[in-house]
């Protein structure tokens, strides 16, 4: 925000009220009626939000944000033919620049489309970092660990992972934390879940792992070990005082539901990411009636093929309606805490509301837009009707990008770097 310590917010809709909000550094100080002298104009930025709303930005729990440069290039394919045959040797050609490309291309996206925080799994962090740094974004970073049981492999991924951890911890960036990502319970051995359990452990940062995507994954789990996923990792502890975040959970039993319930694990619930790659349907509406948090996700480009939440939160409205023939199924309310609230809870990062003393991170959405009149059940709207062009958007009570202009980055340069980033990839 340039020079300014403060940020006043005029005459926007704020928690179903038109009123004001004021930032000071990065925090909400006051929401109401803001008086002009109350403020020190010239260490204030006044932005006029009349006929906009304000809401609090989104929190995409479940990316591989550099995977933007792989849109489009295997559609249509299952999860594992998908990775095995297609991403994963293209992914053997990843470098930092190529990784930093991809991830300045989906921060942009993000950002157009309302997101301020995203909780990433992929490789070259110091890329991603870099990028997210520059942009004015917020990241939760964990690198991916696969050790396809080899033990070799298991000590190289997680002298990796402490590498990656200490790396971001010496950023000392406010807006970028660190997490661990071992894949999931079919690429990762018990010894490294068991290895990563503990380093979560000793460094307070929660683990973020794919979970029961697909019914063969838990057949090959189930083959090695004769428990379904979330009984295995059970079974060892893995659980136990740390903060999990889980992604997909598509196929549970009521079993697994159970320790979920008992363990406090954080769903990330990607219905495109699951109806594109034919996993299935995660039953999102058992989980919320069992009182575990749901957030949302997209997972990475190759499988969505978007970073727009805005898509998962009518999706999910819709989805769980259709699956139940219950139309009062996950209302709109519902949908869109998935996307804000639940997602700070998960990642336990005081935002996903506006309230004074919460981080401001703020969206602000033109209201005079076809699809949004009349301005009157605004929430409904946001939820069933709107396509994600958001117009103004603050991080950290920093503007990132005003009146759809973005402020910190040339996006031509984003577009170029990123088509050359995929020439090399492909190539
Ligand atoms: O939906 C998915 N299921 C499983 N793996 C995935 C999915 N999307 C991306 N990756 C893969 O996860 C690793 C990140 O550390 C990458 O190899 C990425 O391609
Ligand atoms: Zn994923």
């Amino acid at each position: 925000m340039g020079d300014f310590t403060y940020c006043l917010i005029k005459n926007a809709v704020i928690n179903g009220k038109k009123q004001d909000l004021l930032i000071e550094k990065n925090t909400i100080k006051k929401i109401g009626n803001i008086e002009n002298n109350e403020i020190d104009k010239e260490e204030t930025k006044i932005i006029n939000a009349e006929n906009k709303i304000a809401i609090p930005g989104l929190i995409n729990t479940h990316t591989h944000i550099p995977m933007t440069l792989f849109r489009g290039v295997a559609d249509d394919l299952p999860l594992m033919e998908w990775l095995n045959n297609y991403i994963w040797p293209m992914e053997a050609k990843l470098n930092k620049d190529i990784v930093y490309a991809g991830t300045l291309l989906g921060c942009l996206e993000m950002i157009k489309s309302g997101t301020t925080t995203f909780n990433d799994m992929y490789f070259f962090l110091d890329g991603i970092a870099k990028a997210v740094d520059e942009i004015g974004i917020r990241a939760v970073l964990s690198y991916g660990m696969i050790d396809l049981f080899d033990e070799e492999k298991r000590e190289k991924e997680l002298k990796n992972a402490e590498e990656n951890i200490k790396m971001i911890k010496k950023l000392d960036n406010n807006r970028i934390k660190v997490a661990l990502g071992p894949h999931a319970p079919y690429t990762c051995s018990k010894e490294l879940l068991m290895e990563v359990h503990e380093m979560a452990k000793k460094y307070n940062i929660p683990i973020h792992i794919h979970m029961n995507e697909t019914l063969d994954e838990i057949k090959m789990v189930k083959e090695k070990t004769g428990m379904r996923p979330f009984e295995y990792l059970n079974s060892f502890g893995f659980f136990d005082d740390v903060n999990v975040i889980a992604a997909h959970c598509v196929h549970l039993s009521d079993e697994e539901i159970k320790i979920m319930k008992e363990k406090n694990i954080n769903v990330s619930h990607n219905p495109i990411s699951n109806l594109k790659l034919a996993s299935g349907i995660a039953p999102v509406p058992k989980l919320v009636e069992n009182g575990i948090n749901v957030t949302l996700g997209t997972d990475g480009c190759g499988s969505n093929n978007n970073l727009n939440l805005f898509e998962e939160i009518k999706i999910s409205s819709l989805l769980h309606k259709g699956t139940t023939l219950n139309p009062t199924i996950i209302n709109a309310k519902q949908s869109f805490e998935f996307a804000t609230k639940n997602g700070a809870k998960a990642l336990g990062l005081k935002c996903g509301e506006l309230k004074e003393g919460y981080l401001a991170d703020i969206v602000l959405i033109d209201l005079n837009k076809p699809f949004l009149i009349p301005k009157e059940n605004i929430y409904s709207h946001l939820v069933y009707s709107f396509n994600g062009n958001v117009d103004t958007v603050i991080i950290d009570g920093n503007v990132v990008m005003e009146n759809g202009k973005i402020v910190n980055v040339d996006e031509e340069e984003i577009y170029e770097k990123a088509e050359k980033a995929y020439y090399k990839l492909i190539n």
